[in-house]
């Protein structure tokens, strides 16, 4: 498991740690970590010795750091050279150790063209707001050639606690982070200005607290959850999905969901609705009812809402399934059909799962503000439905109703951004519920395998929702071996 912890929770940490280690041994240790990960990027294009280095050094401990990492690289034969954003506030022992070991300290730019490698030191979870104009000025000058941009600790000008970006941010093609993972590294649009990320351990895993404010399931955590059916299993201890979904209109979003709860551990599908026909052509296993849920036959969880259109059938069918005793998903045109007091009222587990569009008209707020504030916005609707909410996009997150921490999903790919694709994650989301996963691993377990189902199926090219559900099974085995 990957694990984010929020500003004030790695500042109690490392308050706690500082009490028992030597003054400046944390930001030594960061720094060290710092100057091998900005060895390794030199390395990759050339070398260390006679590599040319520039740092933005910003007035706090992030600059701190990042001036003794410079330090270290000088020593290593580099031209450092750091151009500092408030000189007369800048780290006192930083400059001096840069400075001591051959590196040269500016207030001003000057040529970039030669500069190998870029340092972003401006600011780090001390950092608050965009950056401001000076230093965005310096960011967008130093950024403009093509030297890669390493940002140490956060790329500058992102929020730490939330992933949104409020203002001009650096760029980075890589963040070195210490301690832990801040949220804001694993959230869009935040995340999507870290680039690749590399932890450096300085010690703060026993001052954390046990419960992380963000997680992200990996290969061995998703495969200890996977259901897979023992000696006695039949098909209906494995668990039976019923699919409400489709209609006239939309045949095709039945299928896909069908698809997708196929492949996700439950023993059995039911399908209930118009698209019958259309369901047992592609997929014969289906048992299928043409009429409505509460009359299709016991399951063990729903899946309500992919192209369920407007008609008055549709409305009975989402209000039959909440009316259910089992844990309901509900997608799509479920979202606008069913009603907040039924989903609340429920006593077995509710999982919605909407899109950044879905989530807005459910808060009654802005696409925009769903998108840029995204961990806000589905802790909010998760509290609110009393539900498990699993908010879809760039970075697909899972929330529940209580204090468990939110999970950010770690797998995808933007080529998962076309037609059916959520269908096919609810079908298969539904499939693990009927199987038995408790909500929030139904959900995150479901992002993760349809995440990586893409990646595989697309392996950079476009990809049909199909496609993704075809690519399952090869993400479960890659998962479970
Ligand atoms: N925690 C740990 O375990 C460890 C932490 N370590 C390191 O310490 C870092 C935190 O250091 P920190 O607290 O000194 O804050 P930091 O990020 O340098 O920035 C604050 C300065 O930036 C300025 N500033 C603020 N906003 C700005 C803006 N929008 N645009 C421009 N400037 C802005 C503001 O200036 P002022 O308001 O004073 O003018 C303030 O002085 C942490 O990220 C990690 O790198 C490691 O050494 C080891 C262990
Ligand atoms: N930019 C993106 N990067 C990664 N995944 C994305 C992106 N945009 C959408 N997705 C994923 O694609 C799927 C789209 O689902 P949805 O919006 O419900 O589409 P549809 O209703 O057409 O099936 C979701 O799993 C979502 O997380
Ligand atoms: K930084």
């Amino acid at each position: 498991m990957r694990h984010a912890y929020s500003v004030d929770r790695v500042r109690a940490a490392e308050r706690a740690l500082m009490a028992r280690v030597p003054e400046g041994a944390l930001m030594r240790r960061a720094a060290a970590g710092l100057a091998v990960v900005c060895g390794d990027l030199l390395r990759r294009n050339g070398r260390v010795y006679g590599s040319r280095v520039l740092l933005l050094v910003g007035s706090g401990d992030n600059g701190g750091d990042t001036l003794y990492a410079g330090a270290a690289l000088a020593r290593r034969g580099a031209g450092v050279r750091a151009v500092l954003t408030a000189p007369d506030k800048a780290h006192p022992g930083g400059r001096a150790a840069l400075l001591a070991a051959g590196g040269r300290v500016t207030g001003a730019l000057g040529d970039i063209g030669t500069v190998d490698l870029v340092v972003d030191g401006i600011t780090g979870i001390g950092g608050r707001g965009g950056l401001r104009p000076d230093a965005e000025r310096l960011v967008r000058e130093a950024t403009a050639g093509r030297a890669p941009v390493l940002a140490v600790d956060l790329p500058s000008g992102v929020e730490a606690d939330t992933g949104q970006v409020l203002g001009p941010a650096v760029r980075a093609d890589a963040t070195v982070t210490f301690g832990t993972y801040k949220p804001g590294l694993l959230i869009d649009p935040a995340a999507e200005h870290a680039g690749a990320l590399h932890l450096v351990d300085i010690g703060l895993g026993p001052e954390l607290p046990e419960r992380p404010d963000l997680e992200a399931l990996q290969y061995a955590d998703v495969a200890a959850l996977l259901p897979v059916p023992s000696g006695e299993s039949d098909k209906y201890r494995r668990g039976v999905v019923g699919v409400a979904a489709g209609s006239e209109r939309y045949p095709g979003a039945a299928v896909l969901a069908v698809a997708g709860a196929l492949h996700g551990g439950a023993g059995a599908v039911r399908y209930a609705g118009p698209g019958a026909d259309a369901v047992i052509a592609r997929f014969p296993e289906t048992l299928v009812h043409p009429g409505r849920p509460s009359e299709a036959g016991r399951v063990q969880a729903w899946v309500v809402g992919p192209g369920l259109g407007d008609s008055s059938a549709s409305a009975t069918a989402v209000a039959d399934v909440l009316a259910s005793d089992v844990p309901v998903l509900v997608d799509a045109d479920g979202l606008r059909l069913m009603d907040a007091d039924a989903v609340r009222a429920r006593t077995a587990p509710t999982v919605l799962t909407p899109h950044a569009g879905e989530a807005a008209a459910l808060l009654g707020a802005a696409r925009a503000e769903v998108e840029a504030g995204r961990l806000g916005a589905v802790r909010e609707l998760a509290a609110r439905y009393r539900a498990t909410v699993l908010l879809k996009g760039s970075t697909t997150l899972v929330a529940q109703d209580g204090d468990a921490p939110v999970r950010v999903n770690p797998t995808g790919t933007s080529w998962l951004a076309t037609a059916g694709s959520g269908d096919v994650l609810s079908g298969l989301t539904g499939s693990l519920l009927a199987a038995g996963l408790d909500p929030r691993d139904a959900a995150s377990v479901g992002a993760y395998l349809h995440g990586l189902a893409a990646r595989r199926s697309s392996d950079g090219a476009p990809v049909a929702a199909r496609d993704v559900a075809e690519a399952i099974p090869a993400a479960w085995r890659d998962v479970y071996a």
